[in-house]
């Protein structure tokens, strides 16, 4: 037996375990990139259905390109019969997480194609999922609601559709733009947990459903995509944005994570929070409502209050989870709509993983008994 003890880096944190041409973080100048492009000037000049092609294909799409695109994306969103029989029976009570998780799963089972898992058909499958998510998101939250569902419209673009199929009618552009653009913040951030999750699914050559449906499992805790959510419920439990230091005080002492801060890569903050808390601060002058202006209000109070106190900066999840509050989506949607989003990023390393691949299996210490004699029992 060896007699040096192995370096054990738990949560893998600073290991890097592969190479990616997807995306990157550029901690000196604390810039995020998709395929080189800087995210912030994504966000601000292209469209999420330009950034997803990007991001499977590693160009921007020409206008023809793009026409394609669009005209196959369009063509797939409606559901089969089977799909919506199997989602309107599942209890309302079940998370729309697990309601999505069911749904790709389910996908899986449909698809015929046996075949070769070629780039080629993961980006069939891709494309049929991003198309296909938000009409299920859309129907699930309508049923809570006791709606029908909206079916999707063609002729317009994939932001506007979902508003539509999920509310009956389209916002102004400027609330439109504001989800874009937290659709292209979302859309890819590297060797993440469910990003990883899907990676580690791939490498052991099973197919893009189970590495997507896995993948939502690991987006769903609080730790990583539920935060949005989260972050929902804690401004609701603080309520007063004059309870804002007391209440933090008080979770700090018992030991509570404070739901939409602290970042495993960003230690100075993340990248994406600024254009997304403008994105917010459009939301809320838009609103000019004493409701909006409140949460607001509170929103900042405990920023500050968590800089002061702990030096954490919020992440993305802080400012998106407020601003999809007020674009009208209910709280537990609010990590389907991330998933909309990074289903354009794990697909694309599904790929990544597939074209270079190899079996994801890391080493243990072992800490448990020594080897012993089974008793001998009557048992
Ligand atoms: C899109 C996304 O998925 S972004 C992440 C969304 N998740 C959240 O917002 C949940 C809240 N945040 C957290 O739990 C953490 O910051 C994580 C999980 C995101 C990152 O965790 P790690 O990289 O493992 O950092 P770690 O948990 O070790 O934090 C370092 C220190 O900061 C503290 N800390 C970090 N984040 C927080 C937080 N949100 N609230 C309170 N303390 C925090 C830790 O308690 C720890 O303190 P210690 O050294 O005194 O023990
Ligand atoms: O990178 C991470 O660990 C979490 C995150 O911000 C993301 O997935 O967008």
């Amino acid at each position: 037996m060896s007699t040096t003890t192995p370096a054990i880096h738990r949560g893998l944190a600073g290991v890097v375990v592969d190479t990616t041409e997807i995306s990157t973080v550029i901690q000196e100048t604390n810039f995020l990139t998709y395929r080189g492009y800087p995210v912030q000037d994504l966000a601000a000049h292209r469209s999420f259905e330009k950034v997803a092609y990007l991001l499977w294909h590693g160009e921007l799409p020409d206008p023809v390109q793009l026409g394609e695109f669009q005209a196959r994306e369009r063509a797939l969103r409606p559901l089969g019969r089977t799909t919506s029989e199997l989602l309107a029976r599942l209890p309302e009570t079940c998370h729309p997480m697990d309601v999505l998780r069911t749904a790709v799963s389910f996908f899986g089972a449909e698809d015929p194609a046996e075949d070769d898992g070629s780039p080629a058909a993961n980006r069939a499958k891709s494309l049929t999922l991003l198309a296909k998510l938000p009409t299920v998101v859309a129907a699930d939250q309508r049923r809570r609601r006791g709606l029908a569902p909206i079916p999707p419209d063609p002729g317009l673009g994939y932001a506007e559709n979902f508003f539509h199929m999920c509310f009956g009618a389209v916002p102004d552009p400027d609330v439109v733009r504001c989800f874009e653009i937290s659709l292209v913040l979302y859309a890819e951030h590297s060797f993440n947990a469910s990003t990883f999750t899907a990676r580690v699914v791939t490498s052991t050559l099973s197919d893009l459903y189970s590495a997507v449906t896995a993948a939502i499992g690991a987006l769903k805790g609080p730790l990583h995509g539920g935060a949005n959510e989260a972050v929902m419920h804690m401004l609701e439990e603080i309520g007063d944005p004059r309870r804002a230091e007391e209440w933090l005080d008080r979770a700090l002492a018992g030991q509570r994570k404070i739901m939409g801060f602290g970042h495993r890569v960003y230690k100075h903050g993340d990248s994406r929070v600024p254009i997304m808390q403008d994105a917010l601060d459009r939301l809320v002058a838009r609103a000019a409502d004493p409701e909006a202006t409140r949460l607001a209000t509170l929103h900042a109070a405990l920023r500050r209050a968590v800089l002061t106190r702990k030096n954490i900066h919020p992440n993305l999840d802080y400012p998106a989870g407020l601003a999809y509050h007020l674009m009208g989506f209910d709280t537990p949607a609010f990590t389907p709509l991330f998933v909309m989003s990074r289903v354009t990023g794990w697909t694309a390393h599904i790929t990544e993983q597939l074209a270079h691949n190899t079996l994801i299996r890391p080493l243990a210490s072992y800490a448990g008994p020594g080897q012993r004699a089974v008793p001998a029992s009557a048992g």
